[in-house]
């Protein structure tokens, strides 16, 4: 697949799921006009039949890109994940199609470890059956398995951009912070990793969980782990729905196996705000629901909002791929005056060469060139000057391994 850069007005943006303004701010300034925003996440056939004509799409964590919806996207160049998590999006298969994936990984990583914090605090004191009792006239005055967090121990799984945040913030609140991850981290301030899961959830009165979604992740916390856990103890998941078997949990919080939960991603999340949320833990004493709103603060989502819409604006307008989740990340200074080669293609010996052929045959004298290869693509950004753009473009079509190549400028 090969094509010259089109006029921006001609470049369509499709931004989902109530993405902040400030996007399409920053997409604007940069000259794109044709931007459609949409509050909401679609799905299936509507996906598809809408990104006909999509050269950028900006989406949140609902809207599921599968390697279907890829392969039918045909002028799909780039994808922003307004957000952190990327399992939403086959990155496999965008990349095995030279689609560049761009996320904000750490735009709203205090905004999640605030909520924690607060949550932490709520559930041991037991605010939220407190609360909803005087919603309805009760008056549940008592001490009663109320606890300071100051000298409690926090456990936190996954001690990455969140986990380690949340670290520093618990530690000023006077918390002990214990953490268990699969790299061996640097500890914060006085934070200390312990060697397994099992020894986490033994010791710590407040288990939180910051891991990604994968295979290895999933179902983390079963039946045997919630029992693992002290019965004065609570559970805080702001990570994937997909780390925590509900029905279990449900179980060890009725049956008073856990002082409380605060949950806020679930197996499976309603589409939109109008759907209905069904869950087993509706309706249990001392446990905070919350629709998947970790990271959405107007602070986060605006900042969001910038970052991933100007990483799309890079990528379009000169090919820079840095911090790209899928593809190898390449920056070449700009090169006024010349033309841009972008070519994405299969990582097999002999593919420059042929693009260095067919540059010399065409007449084309090579300013600047940068390679990159990630697992089996490859991306070369080249800045040239002469030969003929049409002529140029052809024959690039016929050099083996090709997935997409642009000429811009
Ligand atoms: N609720 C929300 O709105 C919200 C907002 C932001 C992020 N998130 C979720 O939180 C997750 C964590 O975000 P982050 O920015 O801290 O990610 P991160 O990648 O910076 O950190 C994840 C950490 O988990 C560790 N890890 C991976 N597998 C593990 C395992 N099996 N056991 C223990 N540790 C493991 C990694 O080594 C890493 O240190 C994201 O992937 C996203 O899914 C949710
Ligand atoms: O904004 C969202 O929909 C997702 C938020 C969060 O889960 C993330 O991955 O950053």
């Amino acid at each position: 697949m090969s094509e010259t850069s089109l006029d921006k007005a001609k470049i369509k943006f499709l931004l989902l799921e109530g993405i902040h303004p400030n996007a399409v701010e920053v997409l604007k300034q940069a000259g794109y006009t044709n931007i459609e925003s949409l509050p909401g996440a679609l799905e299936g056939e509507a996906l598809m039949a809408k990104l006909a004509d999509v050269h950028f799409l900006g989406i949140r964590s609902r809207t599921q890109l599968t390697a279907e919806v890829f392969a039918a996207a045909h002028k799909l160049v780039g994808v922003g994940a307004f957000c952190i998590g990327t399992n939403q999006i086959d990155l496999d298969a965008a990349r095995q199609q030279g689609v560049a994936v761009f996320n904000a990984p750490y735009s709203n990583t205090r905004s999640v470890a605030e909520l924690v914090l607060a949550e932490a605090i709520m559930l041991l004191r037991g605010v939220p059956a407190k609360s909803q009792a005087a919603h309805q006239g009760g008056w549940l005055k008592s001490a009663e398995n109320s606890h300071e967090i100051r000298g409690k121990t926090l456990g936190i799984v996954g001690y990455g951009s969140i986990g380690a945040q949340l670290s520093v913030l618990a530690e000023a609140l006077g918390m002990h912070v214990i953490f268990h991850d699969v790299v061996t981290k640097l500890p914060l301030g006085n934070a200390q990793q312990v060697p397994n899961l099992q020894a986490l959830l033994r010791e710590a009165d407040v288990v939180t969980l910051h891991v990604p979604e994968l295979p290895s992740t999933q179902w983390m916390i079963g039946a045997a782990e919630l029992s693992a856990m002290k019965p004065s103890g609570v559970l805080i998941n702001a990570s994937r729905g997909t780390v925590v078997e509900i029905e279990p949990l449900a179980e060890a919080l009725a049956a008073g196996k856990l002082l409380g939960a605060a949950v806020d991603v679930f197996p499976v999340e309603p589409k939109s705000n109008k759907d209905q949320f069904q869950s087993p833990l509706r309706g249990i004493p001392n446990v905070i629901l919350t629709p998947h709103i970790g990271g959405s603060t107007l602070e986060a989502q605006a900042n969001i909002g910038l970052e991933v819409a100007e990483k799309l604006v890079k990528y379009s307008d000169n090919g820079t791929t840095t911090s790209s989740v899928n593809l190898p990340e390449v920056a070449l200074p700009a090169h006024p005056g010349k033309n841009r080669l972008l070519h994405i293609h299969r990582n097999v010996p002999g593919v420059l060469t042929e693009i260095n052929r067919v540059l010399t045959q065409t007449g084309v004298n090579i300013t600047g060139q940068f390679l990159q290869t990630r697992g089996d693509v490859g991306y070369v950004v080249s800045d040239i000057e002469g030969g003929d753009t049409a002529e140029l473009r052809h024959l690039l079509d016929g050099v083996p391994g090709t997935i997409r190549s642009r000429v811009l400028f």
